[in-house]
């Protein structure tokens, strides 16, 4: 089978274990007694006004940054992961080498990492551009660029970080198909957004947070429907909340 469509097996993520998280700086809590249990490969939103913790909940889970209290405890192998944040981190090379150069990170011969970075490139609509250097690329064409190395590093787990919030609707549209076609491929999903929409296109679940805390961890239609706390009642209503 070609290997840019290869789906992986659906079983053994190992489940994600949040168990009491807490980051503290200077004598602030940030976030607080955090527990929560990610499993199977689905897609789980991060909800919450700003400054809530959402971007450090992802990058505590990832293991970007160490807790202060608690643990992130794999159950099982831990599987490969990859985070794709709100403004890329692109080398200053071309977008092909970008691309290149992950792969010999991950240890791919150097012979198939040409035709394997041209083929995500082609895949994310980038093949014209394969040339260009990757920090000229607009703000949308980064975002692509940063999924398709995700995309060839084969994460179980995909992190992403408000990764649509700088875009315009069609460059929206190119990084929610790719969020369905990792779901699709057997990737479970973390990811931040402020856009309401967006979550109820993606979410099988939704994780609430305000104020450091963690209020709501819901099937989605649920979190939409019926939210169970006054927090994110108001926040779906479009009141300020914290
Ligand atoms: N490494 C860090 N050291 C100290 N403080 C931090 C660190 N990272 C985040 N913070 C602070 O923690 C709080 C939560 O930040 P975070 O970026 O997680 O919020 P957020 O929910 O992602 O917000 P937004 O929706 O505005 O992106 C903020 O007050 C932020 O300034």
């Amino acid at each position: 089978m070609n290997d840019m469509l290869r789906v992986h097996s659906l079983d053994a993520i190992a489940p994600l274990q949040l168990e009491g998280l807490g980051f503290h700086h200077r004598g602030q809590a940030l976030l607080s007694d955090l527990s929560l249990h990610l499993d199977g490969c689905r897609r789980t939103l991060v909800m919450g006004p700003n400054g809530a913790g959402k971007s450090l909940l992802m990058r505590l889970a990832h293991g970007l940054l160490s807790p202060t209290q608690g643990r992130v405890r794999w159950q099982g192998e831990i599987p490969r992961q990859a985070m794709v944040f709100q403004r890329p981190v692109l080398l200053k090379r071309s977008a092909l080498d970008n691309l290149c150069y992950a792969l010999s990170v991950n240890g791919t011969p150097w012979r198939r990492r040409r035709p394997l970075a041209r083929e995500a490139l082609e895949r994310f609509g980038l093949g014209a551009l394969a040339r260009r250097p990757a920090r000229v690329l607009s703000g949308g064409e980064q975002q692509r660029l940063a999924l398709a190395r995700a995309w060839l590093l084969e994460p179980r787990m995909l992190f992403l970080d408000e990764p649509t919030s700088a875009l315009d609707p069609a460059a929206i549209k190119a990084v929610e198909d790719a969020v369905t076609d990792f779901h699709h491929r057997g990737t479970r999903i973390l990811m931040s957004t402020h856009d309401l929409h967006q979550a109820r296109r993606l979410a099988d679940e939704v994780v609430f947070l305000c104020g450091g805390r963690l209020l709501e961890h819901t099937p989605a239609e649920r979190f939409f429907t019926a939210p169970a706390t006054a927090q994110a009642a108001a926040f779906l209503r479009g009141e300020l909340v914290w």
